[in-house]
């Protein structure tokens, strides 16, 4: 194998970049990116490697969620607050159901690329090319929106520092208390019909915390019931961008992707000997794999060659996004094959990308039952094989929007147009996030059942 550099992608094919119309002006951007402080720090990507091997041992769980493609137009702090909540409501659950703790990776504070499955869109006769991420061009269906500008990567770079500083405050800042766990309940939670479930829980945790607090053990002795750990995570797409924020850790002298914490490589870019997985493999970040319904067992193996040759716990997350129709088909071979050759990863499932469907309107929706039913069939799954079904990757939003159909609110496809405010695909709001949280509750029961 060749030499790795943060620049050794270059030499490889490459898919999903968009066509910059300078290459001086791409340049110029890319020489201030690297000047720029790193957004994360190495020692923290290294905690989260060690949480995430701790996850493929079982003894913990991976919640990673969050947009599908950020906005610049639509950042504020209510929807940055609002979807740490949700993120933190549906960790609360799964730790309470499974009685472990769950590491939470947001997709947030750089997730601004996005492949698209067309490099063009047709309106009205008209073609031009697909909106790739407001890191590349913009959403507005007009000629000069969609050209790719480098500057939207210094933007991106901003927004990402300026949504982490925020997401640090409220992670340590007390907006994560446990004490404040009632105070979570945002309005929709008050009309959910799961209401009372999501009480009960919410009741036994403030038990538990008065049963500690008698014990001495309070929020000002004990950090961790005042504080939570919130990591970032986005799709390492826009290789220009990801290569500028690699630094050499002055600890380790290894080289880390500063960009965020954890970083994926989707499932139209993972080619072997592509520029994604050359860039990937040099960095020692913890890495997502998007496994989609056609991958072979051989395909993940020598994935899992290149990017963990030493097989080291925590490294890979394979987050399998068949289908809720082709998990139960497609996915034990690859689970067998993983286990027999002993490979350490986390396997997550995101039950969104592989359960995509045109509504009559028009609208890009996901049905509510069919996210569940791939969620499910992913449980039975390990629970037959014998593998530990470690983690689940969610498009999803603290607003209360209208993207999904199904769940309690029964959201039809009439429904979509009354708030579909996504940038890409459709999210989970709210109410049905928390919903699946309780949902997925027993499922993640029974498959910790015996496990430490
Ligand atoms: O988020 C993932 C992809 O970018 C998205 O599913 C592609 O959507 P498209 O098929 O509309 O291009
Ligand atoms: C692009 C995505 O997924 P995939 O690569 O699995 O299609 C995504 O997670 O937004
Ligand atoms: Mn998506």
């Amino acid at each position: 194998m060749t030499t790795w550099s943060s620049r050794s992608w270059r030499d490889k094919p490459i898919q999903q970049q968009p066509a910059y119309q300078s290459a001086a002006d791409l340049q110029r951007i890319e020489y201030q990116l690297k000047q720029f402080p790193p957004l994360v720090f190495a020692e923290e990507i290294r905690a989260l490697r060690t949480q995430l091997a701790r996850v493929s041992q079982g003894k913990g769980f991976l919640l990673q969620g969050g947009d599908c493609a950020e906005s610049f137009a639509d950042f504020n702090a209510p929807k940055i607050r609002d979807t740490f909540k949700v993120i933190l409501q549906m960790a609360i659950v799964l730790t309470f159901a499974g009685s472990c703790p769950v590491t939470k990776v947001a997709r947030m504070a750089g997730q601004y690329a996005k492949p698209r499955s067309s490099d063009l869109e047709t309106q009205d006769g008209q073609s031009l090319p697909s909106y790739r991420g407001d890191i590349i061009n913009a959403a507005d269906f007009t000629e000069a929106a969609r050209q790719p500008d480098p500057q939207r990567m210094i933007q991106a770079y901003h927004h990402s520092a300026a949504t982490l500083n925020l997401l640090r405050a409220f992670a340590q800042g007390g907006l994560a208390d446990l004490h404040k766990v009632h105070k979570w309940n945002m309005s929709f939670v008050a009309a959910n019909p799961l209401k009372e479930q999501y009480q009960r829980v919410a009741e036994q945790i403030q038990s538990a915390l008065q049963f500690m607090e008698v014990l001495g053990i309070t929020a000002e002795t004990n950090a961790t019931i005042h504080e939570t750990q919130l990591f970032t995570s986005h799709e390492a797409l826009l290789l220009p961008y990801e290569e500028a924020l690699t630094r050499t850790d002055t600890l380790t002298g290894l080289p880390y992707d500063c960009s965020a914490h954890m970083v994926w490589i989707g499932e139209r870019t993972r080619q072997l000997d592509h520029a994604h997985v050359e860039f990937m493999r040099g960095i020692h970040n913890p890495l997502g794999i998007k496994i989609g319904p056609s991958t072979q067992p051989d395909d993940v193996i020598q994935l899992l060659d290149v990017l963990n040759p030493q097989n080291e716990a925590g490294r890979i997350t394979l987050i399998t996004r068949m289908g809720a129709n082709k998990l139960a088909d497609n996915l034990p071979q690859i689970v067998r094959r993983v286990k027999a050759e002993g490979r350490q990863v986390v396997w997550s499932s995101d039950p969104m990308h592989g359960n995509t469907v045109k509504a009559e309107n028009g609208l890009k929706t996901r049905d509510f039952d069919a996210i569940h039913q791939e969620l499910r069939h992913f449980f039975a799954v390990h629970q037959a094989e014998g593998t530990y079904p470690g983690g689940v990757h969610l498009e999803m939003t603290g607003e209360d929007v209208t993207e999904c159909t199904g769940g309690a609110y029964q959201i039809r496809e009439q429904d979509l147009t009354q708030r579909y405010r996504t940038q890409c695909d459709p999210r989970l709001n709210a109410d049905q996030v928390l919903e699946l949280a309780f949902l997925v509750a027993d499922s993640l029961r029974e498959a910790r059942q015996g496990r430490g």
